[in-house]
């Protein structure tokens, strides 16, 4: 066991965000498996609590500032030779970040804006199915193929065509018209699945486990979700998971840094869930509220991959039988209907309670959300729509539906 000073403190900032953000070793890169499970997580010398050292306060000040975040080392029974340092939380501008804008732009101007590409595409085909035609059948089948090649499912794109058709046959249907339905039909969808992720006070720490294939977003997620609940006073411990890829652990290190939340890690290649164990022992013993551990992306369809998630969840319960409290899938907007068997997989062997979807912003299949929804029925906590911790917000089913309908306010 090591405590290693914070060396992401002691270089050039600026070098180690372009480092970690500017290069991703490709999956290749990847060791092809991990260890075969050890009965008892062993503790491993290489593991690291890494302490985000704060230029500006001092522990003491800040218990003396009433943020409640002790200053202490604490001496881990298991591992009597750990330190953990906990951070330290001005509530300054974060290191490495652009100054906030004079004027934040509401979430729903960006969530437009993010949405865009679906929207567009949507759009432009209602245009060319609707202008200055009498509706008739061959319509609603064109308008059926937009929405499924918006990812919106076979199921919903069916019902709205019904729906537009009823009543409005031999007569001019306005595209504002076939929106409003639209918009109507996929908040209808969407409304009992958009539920907040709420951390239950009871369960300390509420451990919550991110997972989903490779690049699908979840480091940079557990950034942004650890940023809100930072930002509403809650104690954060991220547990570094992805230990596949060194340039995950750093990049969770940066988030820790600019969010002044403690991160625990070990080296790379190690196993994921003797670090799940140790994470969930070190936050018990220091108080915290909440543990967000990362894991290493996987493909759904490799059987070793997944069979070691189940691994990271069994031995989660070895010091919390409750635990991991919520699985959120992290699911990458742009690849439209692979997510479909994703949330399967994943669902069937981690048990997944609930889904972010990332990267809205990048893709003109955002419709894909309401596919998985009605048919795997499973909350959805988040959508991001960029890479800043701004781009993540609590999902709602109104405002995403109309955005994706392309209405305007
Ligand atoms: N445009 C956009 N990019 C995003 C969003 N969320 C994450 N990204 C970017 O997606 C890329 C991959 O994100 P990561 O957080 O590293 O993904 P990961 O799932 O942890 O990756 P692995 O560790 O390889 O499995 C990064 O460049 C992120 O900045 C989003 O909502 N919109």
């Amino acid at each position: 066991m090591v405590t290693q000073e914070n060396d992401a403190a002691t270089k050039p900032k600026q070098s180690l965000f372009r480092r970690v953000f500017g290069r991703k070793e490709t999956p290749d890169e990847r060791p092809e498996t991990q260890s075969a499970e050890p009965a008892t997580p062993t503790p491993d010398e290489s593991l690291q609590v890494e302490i985000l050292e704060t230029e500006i306060l001092q522990a003491e000040d800040l218990d003396a500032g009433g943020l409640g975040l002790a200053a202490a080392q604490v001496e881990r029974e298991d591992q009597p030779d750990a330190e953990i340092q906990p951070e330290i939380a001005p509530r300054a501008a974060p290191p490495g970040e652009p100054p906030a804008p004079m004027q934040k732009r509401s979430w729903w101007a960006r969530l437009r804006e993010g949405l865009a590409r679906s929207s567009n595409s949507i759009g432009s085909g209602l245009i060319a199915i609707f202008t200055k035609r009498k509706l008739d059948e061959s319509m609603l089948d064109d308008l059926e193929d937009v929405l499924i090649r918006a990812d919106l499912g076979v199921a919903t794109a069916a019902r709205i065509a019904k729906i537009v058709g009823k009543g409005r046959y031999d007569r001019n249907v306005e595209v504002d018209e076939v929106k409003a339905i639209l918009a109507a039909e996929v908040e209808r969808v969407l409304s009992p699945y958009a539920r907040p992720l709420e951390i239950d006070a009871e369960k300390k720490p509420y451990v919550i486990l991110v997972v989903g294939v490779n690049g699908s977003g979840k480091t940079t997620t557990i950034g942004k979700i650890a940023a809100k609940f930072s930002a509403e006073g809650r104690r954060v411990l991220l547990a570094a998971g992805d230990t596949f890829r060194a340039a995950a652990i750093e990049q969770l290190m940066i988030w820790g840094q600019r969010l002044h939340c403690p991160v625990i890690s070990r080296e790379q290649g190690a196993d994921a869930s003797a670090l799940a164990f140790d994470a969930i022992k070190a936050a018990q013993e220091r108080g915290d509220d909440v543990v967000l551990m990362d894991t290493a992306g996987r493909l759904q369809n490799r059987t070793e991959l997944m069979a070691e998630l189940e691994k990271i969840i069994r031995v989660m319960k070895k010091v919390d039988a409750t635990a991991p409290h919520a699985v959120l899938l992290v699911l990458d907007a742009t690849v439209g209907q692979n997510a479909m068997s994703q949330v399967e997989i994943f669902g069937r062997v981690a048990g997944v309670t609930g889904l972010v979807m990332t990267k809205l912003d990048g893709t003109a299949r955002g419709g894909i959300l309401v596919a998985i929804a009605d048919k795997f029925q499973l909350p959805v906590h988040f959508i991001g729509i960029g890479e800043t911790a701004d781009d993540l917000e609590a999902f709602t089913a109104r405002d995403f539906a109309r955005a994706i309908a392309g209405i305007e306010d």
